[in-house]
């Protein structure tokens, strides 16, 4: 009997049967506009094909110009680029999967000058106001929604998912706040929810009857303005009636100031919303965000709270997510760790969607891991990010791999993040590569300290050795107050109620976020969650807001920087405004431009400006960055062997988990 019945069961559409729960959400990953862009999506849906998803969902792309994200961003609006899409419906069915195009209009969320909305009204979050729709161009619009859904049918998709949610455009007809219009689309809810109802009939019409239409409604808009759960019912029955086959979960709009996705969000956090929709309407419905493991599925499938589930993210994190979960193997599962390091941010950078704990996802055809015709001894030295990255891909090649450490675990720094309260998924990670390390026949040797001649002997080295802290020069910084990051996290080394931490990248704001927490496990609870940012999870009201209600911080902390650019500047694209916005709700004081001048008894002397002042602190915490450990790298030069060296160890400016795993992977794809 499989682990997981709910989730594995088919789900029976009438005109088409899927072959289980699993629904891979809609990202638009970049390669929708690159060069080979066509043939590397079907490289990736296909992995995921492959990998046993229930329903592939493309990432948006725009059903006109003036819904595109940006100029010469993707839509699909003549038989010729339907022709082009052809390579990942085929590459798909070849693997057995069903896709849906997604159609996502970007409304007043675009970034070029055409963009358009129901009424004039600039996002928080653009710096381009839109120009309003006329009667005509709102009918041509749901004409063009209807003719992407016909040219994906004819493009060999299995369905086209409408995307109604996080703020787009047919958001911003649903809400009173962002639709002032006084005709047929604007006023009552009634008259609000025309577009989206109308698109939906109107698709469904051009595709006929057995083509999947998933709706993606937004279920709670977190917005001052948004929808009350009365409205989204009533959208829900309406889309339903107008022929939707599934309606699937969207939550928050992009301008909405609540986290929806970060790893701080506990998991499963939003999927009470769907729940509040079962019931109500007869089609499946899907929920979603932060789901990432089988069992999380599982028991929300289980408990009632959907009948399908999304993971967009975690099949970026493991293709083969559904097969392991299949075959009764969780363990094996590369987790998706909520970062949103190399997906989202990469997305709002201009760069190409990959995963942080998977460096192939969308990089498929680039960096494969063929098995090697020549069998080497390999040793890598160092068991962190990169150092087991490395050994697990080069063992999987082939290669006859040992892993040297001197420390009793695995894991290097990613021991030191799990300690940060809402970085606990890295413990996820150190299990995917205990179990790696372990299904590839890796000798890993703990406790063992390697030299240069013990290396002789090997093939290839790689020196994956990380890094140490760096110990600034400040008068003063052998005072008993002054203590590293690796003391505090790591080490659990008492700290007073004043707190000062010198250095504000990553390490900072972890230890700042460490220090400040009440020990609520609010990254665990959602209930807690939703009480510290403010939704209210009765949802009486409309984008189902409430205050914030934060407890008093354990202790006051100053988190200073040298640098004179904001405090926080150099965090992830999409993620830094909720670390800033956590501290700021703890009190903590963030300050630039700080020079730190001695410290002695009184505290830390510090200069910011022209003006010079003592913090009194009873700590100091030091994250002023790393050193790389190197030592075994230049003895192996020295004694003339050659040594790859990777990691840290080869770039120590910030920790980088990311590029610590990319690196070692590549590396061992090319030994
Ligand atoms: C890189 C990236 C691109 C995304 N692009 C889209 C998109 O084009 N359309 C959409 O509806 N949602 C998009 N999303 C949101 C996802 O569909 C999903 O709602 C979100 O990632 C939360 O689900 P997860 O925790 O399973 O990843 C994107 C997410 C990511 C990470
Ligand atoms: S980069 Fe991070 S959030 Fe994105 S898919 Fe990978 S693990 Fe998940």
């Amino acid at each position: 009997m499989s682990r997981y019945p709910h989730l594995l069961s088919p789900l029976d559409l009438g005109f088409t049967t899927l072959p289980n729960r699993v629904l891979m959400g809609s990202m638009h990953v970049g390669l929708e506009e690159a060069e080979r862009g066509f043939e590397r999506m079907a490289a990736f849906y296909a992995e995921r094909a492959r990998g046993g998803v229930g329903l592939i969902v493309t990432g948006g792309i725009a059903p006109n110009d003036e819904g595109r994200p940006y100029e010469g961003g993707a839509k699909l609006t003549t038989e010729a680029e339907a022709g082009q899409h052809r390579v990942i419906t085929d590459a798909v069915h070849r693997e057995g999967g069903r896709i849906a195009m997604q159609i996502l209009h970007f409304g007043r969320y675009a970034y070029h000058q055409d963009l358009v909305a129901p009424s004039p009204l600039q996002a928080p979050i653009s710096p381009f106001p839109p120009r309003e729709l006329t009667d005509a161009e709102v009918e041509r619009t749901i004409d063009d929604y209807a003719r992407a859904a016909r040219l994906a049918r004819q493009a060999g998709y299995d369905g086209v998912e409408i995307m109604g949610s996080e703020g787009y455009l047919i958001n911003e007809f649903i809400a009173a706040q962002t639709n002032h219009r006084s005709d047929r689309w604007g006023g009552s809810y009634e008259n609000r929810m025309r577009f989206p109802v109308e698109i939906v009939r109107r698709v469904r019409e051009a595709v006929g009857e057995d083509f999947i239409i998933v709706y993606r409604l937004s279920m709670l808009d977190l917005v001052p303005g948004g929808s009350t759960l009365d409205e989204v019912i009533t959208l829900a029955k309406a889309v339903e009636a107008a022929g939707a086959t599934i309606i699937n979960t969207g939550i928050g709009w992009h301008e909405a100031r609540i986290p929806t996705i970060a790893t701080s969000v506990p998991r499963g956090a939003y999927t009470w919303v769907t729940k509040r929709l079962m019931g109500e309407v007869s089609v499946p419905l899907v929920t979603t965000n932060r789901i990432n493991t089988p069992e999380l599925a599982e028991e929300l499938l289980a408990g009632g709270s959907a009948d399908m589930v999304s993971m967009a993210r975690p099949m970026l994190a493991d293709p083969d997510f559904v097969a392991k979960a299949a075959a009764g193997k969780p363990e094996a599962i590369n987790t998706c760790i909520g970062c949103n390091q190399a997906c989202l941010d990469h997305t709002f950078s201009g760069k190409i969607t990959s995963c942080l704990v998977n460096p192939r996802a969308c990089h498929e055809t680039e960096l494969t891991l063929s098995p090697t015709r020549l069998r080497k001894r390999v040793a890598v030295v160092g068991a962190g990010p990169a150092g087991m990255a490395c050994a697990v891909s080069a063992a999987e090649r082939g290669h006859d791999v040992t892993l040297f450490d001197a420390a009793g675990e695995i894991g290097g720094q990613l021991n030191v993040a799990r300690k940060v309260p809402g970085k606990q998924e890295f413990d996820e990670t150190l299990r995917y590569f205990r179990h790696q390390l372990d299904w590839q026949g890796v000798d890993v040797r703990l406790n063992t300290w390697v030299s240069a001649e013990d290396l002789a002997a090997y093939d290839e080295v790689v020196v994956a050795t990380g890094v140490s802290p760096r110990t600034p020069d400040i008068p003063g910084i052998d005072h008993p107050s002054v203590v590293g990051y690796l003391d505090v996290l790591r080490d659990g080394a008492p700290v007073g109620d004043r707190v000062a931490v010198l250095g504000a990248g990553g390490i900072g704001f972890d230890v700042a976020e460490f220090l400040t927490d009440g020990g609520d496990k609010a990254s665990e609870d959602p209930a807690t969650y939703f009480r510290q940012w403010g939704v209210d999870m009765d949802y009486t009201g409309p984008g189902g807001l409430a205050a914030p209600e934060r407890p008093a911080p354990p202790r006051t902390v100053h988190l200073l920087q040298r640098k004179t650019t904001k405090v926080g500047a150099g965090l992830g694209k999409t993620t830094g405004w909720i670390h800033r916005t956590e501290l700021k709700h703890r009190g903590v004081t963030m300050v630039p431009g700080v020079r730190y001048d001695r410290i002695d008894d009184a505290g830390l002397h510090v200069t910011v400006g022209e003006e010079s002042t003592v913090l009194p602190v009873d700590t100091i915490v030091l994250c002023t960055g790393q050193e790389p450990r190197r030592d075994l790298y230049e003895a192996l030069l020295a004694a003339g062997h050659s040594a790859h060296l990777i990691g840290g160890a080869d770039v120590a400016a910030e920790l980088d988990a990311k590029r610590a795993i990319k690196q070692g992977t590549e590396l061992a794809a090319s030994l």
